[in-house]
């Protein structure tokens, strides 16, 4: 570069010199306009004589012959000018003479300095007669295309060196104007391809298709048209025409030093630096859209209303008993009078499952008073699951809520199909159920963070969990959520393994992607940790807050995958019965759910977990403090409800799927939605049947003290898939932890453990750096023979 830039400065010096005659400013303005307008006319004349040339030929023989008219625009001057220097001269290559005029009256008129105009010249008298030598060549026929000058150049040629020797002078001429006029070498393209040969390959495509020219036809350009406005305009085409290729950048505007503008490249190069990545993103979206992460399963359907049961399908909501609510308000009225509670309004809403009679005391009334008589009422009503709300937060009156003779279902197609859930526009929308006044109730899992259900047997938590599930199912593509889910009781979930290539993630070599193995659960959940840990890695690396924004990011096309960036689905972890786990692996599974619990929130990993017990030493301190957000169906005592909601409530619930919801604050009552086995069968049957991921998503590998990994030669701590790992490394002949970590569907850290291994046992030889290590085994015979000595 230097040594470019010292030898342009010298031809700058000695072509200076050259040029004695000088011009005063008026007679540039003067004699510039002429040539503008010369060229422009000679332009006209040249497009002109293609089409009249024939018609025309009369009036060169007779040129003064006033009557005789000529067809050309700029009539018989037209006419005879062309025939001079298409005809007689360079057939179309004439253009570029026009051009060179027209370039040189506006350098003149502009005042630009000469020293480029004679390049153009140069290059430009050139070009031309290569292009008629060029097409005389190709066009011998047709004398318009060469001009006489080309075809009497390739007559003499052809008579000296013949066609072939012609064509390849021609060759020869070409490629040493690449080299010299545009810098070509064969380096430039070797970078050009190298850097991305993907992007370049639409590089040249949008570049053909959009007439933004590479870096030859931005030169030629220049030649004839543009090279005449400013340098900082020149500069600014070439960063422009050169956008994507980062490393190219480096290399393209080589050229450009030519240019004398200092201040302006030192302008540019700080802009370029700014705007390159941006540009990269802006493009790569212009180019292919966002990133599609439901690419691969393209044309997933998701599951549709019907497969739901329409539980009122006769009876069309709920059915109001106008007598049992008047029998209802009268039983409150008078058991409230016998203790003189005098009431100044009430009014009833029915919702599924329990009424809400809304009290206003007259004045002076003490609110502590009504609340004492729960039970008088519940006597009074003879009703069972009867609570008193004292006062209803936010309406300055009382609630006392009477279960419904009969209580109507909420099916999972109600919820599912109401506008509130299908227009929410949250991470992780989950149709709950119903509330008292009979709405829809739809939060956001990603909001809560995480969910803790509890509720003695048969109240209705199975039911709860599918609801959940299901709801996500209806809501979510299977690129953008993965249920890791935990099953002990081994029969609620089960279903749910149609979908296990779908929606289900699972450790490494798992089998099934349900967990019903207590031991397998610690695996689990340390493997979730170490997946929190990489998703915080991906999300400080793209300097971003929460998976949302991550996302969004990498849709946006602004984080690579060569970086490790990838599209990062939620994960929900469901714990059937967490009691049950807790009882038998204690702490284990406490610490990493307590750190999930704490952290996860942020990089989109959500936790479920069901209890039947809902006891101090289940839902212990620090795994209650993680979990706002907490459902409570039907326990049998105060203590639990107390433990599970932190006041009570839930023992006076009817069960049945009647639940109180909190998310730290209020208490809402609702009905959960209900979903039925054969209705999730449908639903995970109309899933599982169609395309699916090859595998379920696969969580990291996480290897506990007792799985028995080891390093080297102890034969007796080799890895379990030891064996397994050589025969597929013998047969690949290839020694790389990534074939491992394909074949046997292992994380990293444990293919490069057994690589390890099969190092100490002499299968594979040492570490290569990049290469993949050498196979020192030939077959699987030889192979038997060294495991078996
Ligand atoms: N939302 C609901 N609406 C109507 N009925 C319900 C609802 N939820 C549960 N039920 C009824 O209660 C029964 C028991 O529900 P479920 O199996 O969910 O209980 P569970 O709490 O999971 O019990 P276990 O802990 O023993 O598994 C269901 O078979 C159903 O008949």
């Amino acid at each position: 570069m230097p040594k470019k830039k010292a030898s342009t400065r010298k031809t700058k010096n000695t072509k200076i010199k050259k040029p004695e005659f000088k011009l005063s400013r008026q007679q540039k303005v003067v004699l510039g306009s002429f040539l503008m307008l010369l060229g422009v006319a000679l332009l006209i004349a040249f497009i002109s004589f293609l089409f009249n040339w024939q018609a025309d030929q009369s009036t060169l023989q007779d040129f003064g012959n006033r009557d005789l008219v000529a067809k050309n625009w700029m009539s018989k001057f037209g006419a005879s000018i062309s025939d001079f220097f298409i005809y007689n001269g360079f057939g179309l290559a004439a253009f570029i003479l026009a051009g060179l005029v027209t370039l040189t009256g506006v350098y003149l008129f502009f005042a630009f300095k000469l020293k480029n105009l004679f390049k153009f010249w140069f290059w430009g008298l050139l070009m031309m007669i290569w292009w008629a030598v060029f097409f005389g060549f190709f066009a011998e026929k047709n004398a318009m295309l060469g001009g006489r000058v080309g075809f009497e150049i390739n007559d003499y040629l052809q008579d000296f060196i013949g066609l072939i020797g012609t064509s390849l002078l021609l060759t020869f001429m070409l490629i040493a104007y690449l080299v010299f006029r545009l810098k070509i070498t064969p380096e430039l393209i070797g970078t050009y391809i190298n850097t991305k040969k993907a992007e370049l390959k639409d590089d040249f495509e949008t570049s053909k298709t959009a007439s933004a020219p590479p870096a030859t036809k931005t030169y030629e350009e220049e030649d004839w048209v543009s090279e005449v406005v400013t340098k900082k305009e020149t500069s600014n085409i070439q960063d422009k025409s050169t956008p994507t290729p980062l490393t190219l950048n480096k290399e393209v505007p080589k050229p450009v030093p030519v240019a004398v503008d200092e201040d302006v490249q030192m302008e540019v190069e700080t802009v370029e630096e700014e705007e390159a990545e941006d540009t990269l993103s802006k493009k790569l979206v212009k180019d292919f859209g966002e990133f599609d992460h439901t690419l691969e399963l393209k044309n997933y359907k998701w599951p549709t209303i019907d497969l739901l049961k329409d539980y009122n399908a006769g009876g069309g909501g709920i059915t109001v008993d106008q007598e049992e609510l008047e029998e209802n308000k009268n039983n409150i009225v008078s058991t409230l009078k016998n203790y003189k509670i005098e009431i100044a309004h009430i009014k009833a809403t029915v919702g599924p499952t329990v009424t809400l009679y809304e009290i206003v005391p007259e004045a002076g009334i003490r609110i502590s008073k009504i609340k004492n008589l729960e039970d008088d009422i519940a006597l009074s009503l003879a009703a069972l699951g009867i609570r008193i709300i004292a006062p209803i937060p936010g309406k300055g009156t009382i609630g006392i809520e009477v279960p419904n003779k009969n209580a109507t279902i909420v099916s999972m197609r109600s919820v599912i199909a109401s506008p509130k859930f299908q227009n929410a526009e949250m991470e992780l929308p989950l149709a709950l159920g119903k509330t008292i006044s009979n709405e829809t109730f739809v939060v956001d899992l990603a909001k809560m963070p995480h969910l803790l259900m509890a509720g003695a047997t048969g109240q209705g938590k199975s039911v709860g969990l599918n609801a959940i599930l299901t709801s996500l199912l209806y809501s979510k593509h299977p690129a953008e959520v993965k249920f890791v889910l935990v099953d002990p009781k081994k029969v609620e979930l089960t279903l749910f393994n149609k979908i296990e290539r779908h929606y289900l993630a699972k450790l490494p070599g798992s089998e099934d992607a349900i967990i019903t193995d207590n031991s397998k659960v610690i695996a689990t959940l340390n493997s979730l940790c170490i997946e929190m840990d990489d998703r915080y890695n991906l999300l400080k690396d793209a300097m971003v807050r929460n998976i949302k924004e991550y996302n969004v990011k990498f849709k946006a096309r602004k984080l690579n995958p060569e970086n490790g960036h990838k599209f990062l689905p939620y994960i929900v972890l469901v714990i059937d019965e967490f009691a049950d786990l807790i009882m038998t692996a204690g702490k284990e599974v406490e610490t990493p759910i307590a750190r999930l619990a704490q952290l996860a929130r942020a990089i989109g990993i959500h936790l479920i977990i069901a209890t039947q017990r809902p006891s101090v030493n289940v839902i212990t301190g620090i795994i209650k403090a993680n979990f706002p957000a907490r459902v409570a169906f039907r326990v049998t005592s105060k203590i639990d409800s107390r433990t599970i909601l932190d006041s009570q409530g839930a023992d006076q619930l009817i069960g049945r799927g009647d639940m109180l919801f909190t998310q730290g604050n209020d208490l809402v009552r609702l009905q959960c939605a209900f979903v039925d086995t054969p209705e999730v069968d449908k639903i995970t049957e109309f899933i599982g049947s169609q395309k699916a991921y090859p595998d379920a998503h696969i969580l990291p590998e996480y290897e506990d003290a007792e799985s028995g990994t080891g390093l080297d030669i102890d034969v007796s701590e080799r890895d379990k898939l030891f064996r397994e790992a050589a025969e597929v490394i013998v047969i690949a002949q290839q020694g790389s932890a990534s074939l491992l970590q394909r074949k046997l569907k292992l994380g990293y850290n444990r293919a490069g453990r057994i690589i390890d291994q099969l190092e100490a046992a002499g299968i594979v030889g040492p570490f290569e750096g990049s290469k993949a290590r050498q196979v020192l085994v030939t077959d699987l015979v030889s192979l038997d023979q060294l495991l078996n000595n």
